[in-house]
């Protein structure tokens, strides 16, 4: 964003901060804008006459610092809520106080809100951890997102649809309002067409929707540990935004404009990780779960060329790609359910088992593979999909786990590509002077 690379906005926010009283955010704010403006006017023109979107964010950030409303405090929503507000405390731009909606529910006859605002701790999804005091827990989603100016949508796919519509029934004025959604699963509209979160955001909300997906396990981030995410975008000021409410030393966020490459390989890698957990299941070794984990991602990256325009090669090689299917694939959910599905040997049913092994936690992986699954047979692509075709099988129809590697596992040989089969690697443009040097 222009403004990052402007003189004044380049003043260390951190130490900003320790200087600004918080109650003077606002008034510290509208006089970096005018230092701003003298810094780089043909910025603010920019941003005051664009069109790309409801309302310009630094015409937003004139009324003050933007207020952050976190929707949904599952494991991973507890963790971003923790991301957010600690930024949020240490940065100008953004209103210090963040509110988070706890669907509500009872822990030992106490209200979960009520522990989380007085432990500063969410006892049930993310127990050990402790949380930012400037996040405060909220029952009612109204409270939560009333006046927020960024909404962060991190709750399990299945429940988005409602809650939008819950939200839109709020009848609130969104004009200086954006969203992100961190949501991983894939819907199926009226006709047998793949549906994206951030599709539904926008349709039901009316709202600009960015995505932010990556390889996140969420317990090793609340650790703190170094992982790295990916923001899709199609505006990229919004993008920059985003970037400065998650970024952190040991959370690395960069972005691509490509939003529904992002939604689709952090969709469909759940579904990699049933069969890679069905390679576990079976005690399979690496090299087969290797293979599986490769077809997969092949028939996700078709999936996304064949469905979406505009699906970016640098998407698969960021963090919400192949980063991402590699870490769910060995430490995820979604594996170590299905690794129990076959080691049930079809006694357990789905249900069964993420209510006996995630303790309310929720899967993604199995609904989004039987959406898939009806988007690929409605269209009859299956010889396509051969994986997502029998992980489904597998899955759903009883069909037993062998036939996992049974698919792959034949006498035909494979064809040899020849070069028009492929796909030439392109130089990025930035690269382009170096290749001189190279060769
Ligand atoms: N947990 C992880 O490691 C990561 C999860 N994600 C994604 O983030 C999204 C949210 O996942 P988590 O935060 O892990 O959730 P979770 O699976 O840990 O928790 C379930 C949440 O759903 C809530 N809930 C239950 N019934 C509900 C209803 N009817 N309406 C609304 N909410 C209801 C529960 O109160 C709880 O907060 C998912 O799409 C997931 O794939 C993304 C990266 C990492
Ligand atoms: O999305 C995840 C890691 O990036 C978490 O995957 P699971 O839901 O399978 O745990």
């Amino acid at each position: 964003m222009q403004i990052v690379a402007s003189p004044v906005y380049n003043l260390c926010p951190e130490k900003w901060n320790s200087i600004i009283p918080n109650n003077h955010k606002t008034f510290f704010f509208k006089i970096l804008l005018i230092l701003n403006f003298f810094a780089n006017s043909t910025l603010i023109s920019a941003y005051s006459f664009s069109t790309s979107y409801s309302m310009p964010l630094l015409q937003t950030l004139s009324s003050g610092p933007l207020k952050v409303a976190v929707i949904g405090s599952g494991n991973w929503g507890s963790v971003i809520g923790k991301i957010v507000a600690s930024n949020a405390k240490t940065s100008y731009i953004f209103d210090e106080n963040v509110r988070i909606w706890v669907y509500e529910e009872l822990i030992e006859g106490k209200k979960l809100t009520e522990i989380f605002n007085q432990k500063h701790e969410n006892v049930k999804y993310l127990p050990g951890v402790p949380l930012p005091e400037n996040l405060t827990a909220h029952s009612s989603l109204k409270d939560t997102i009333r006046d927020a100016n960024l909404l962060v949508f991190v709750i399990p796919h299945q429940f988005l649809k409602s809650t939008c519509e819950t939200i839109k029934a709020f009848n609130f004025n969104f004009t200086n309002t954006k969203a992100i959604s961190l949501v991983k699963g894939l819907y199926i509209d009226n006709n047998n067409n793949p549906k994206l979160s951030s599709e539904l955001i926008s349709e039901i909300l009316g709202l600009d929707c960015s995505v932010l997906s990556g390889a996140n396990v969420a317990k090793d981030v609340a650790k703190e540990e170094f992982s790295e995410a990916t923001i899709g975008f199609d505006d990229k000021e919004s993008a920059d935004v985003w970037q400065q409410l998650f970024d952190k030393p040991y959370f690395k966020i960069t972005g691509v404009p490509d939003i529904s490459g992002v939604e689709v390989c952090g969709a469909l890698k759940n579904v990699i990780a049933l069969a890679a957990g069905f390679c576990d299941g079976m005690d399979m070794g690496s090299n087969t779960k290797a293979a599986i984990i490769r077809q997969g991602f092949e028939e996700l990256r078709l999936f996304s060329t064949l469905f979406y325009n505009g699906t970016l090669e640098d998407t698969f090689f960021d963090s919400a790609g192949i980063a991402d299917t590699i870490t769910t694939c060995f430490g995820g959910r979604n594996l170590r359910c299905a690794a129990e599905f076959v080691k049930s040997k079809g006694t357990k049913s789905w249900s069964q088992i993420e209510s006996e092994f995630l303790n309310g936690q929720k899967l993604q992986g199995t609904l989004t593979c039987y959406d898939l699954f009806k988007i690929i047979t409605s269209k009859s692509l299956e010889q396509l999909f051969p994986l997502f075709t029998v992980t489904y099988k597998i899955a759903y129809e009883g069909m037993s786990s062998d036939e996992l590697i049974n698919e792959f596992k034949v006498k035909k040989l494979r064809r040899i590509k020849s070069y028009d089969d492929c796909t030439l690697c392109v130089l990025p443009a930035i690269f382009k002077d170096k290749k001189r040097k190279a060769r």
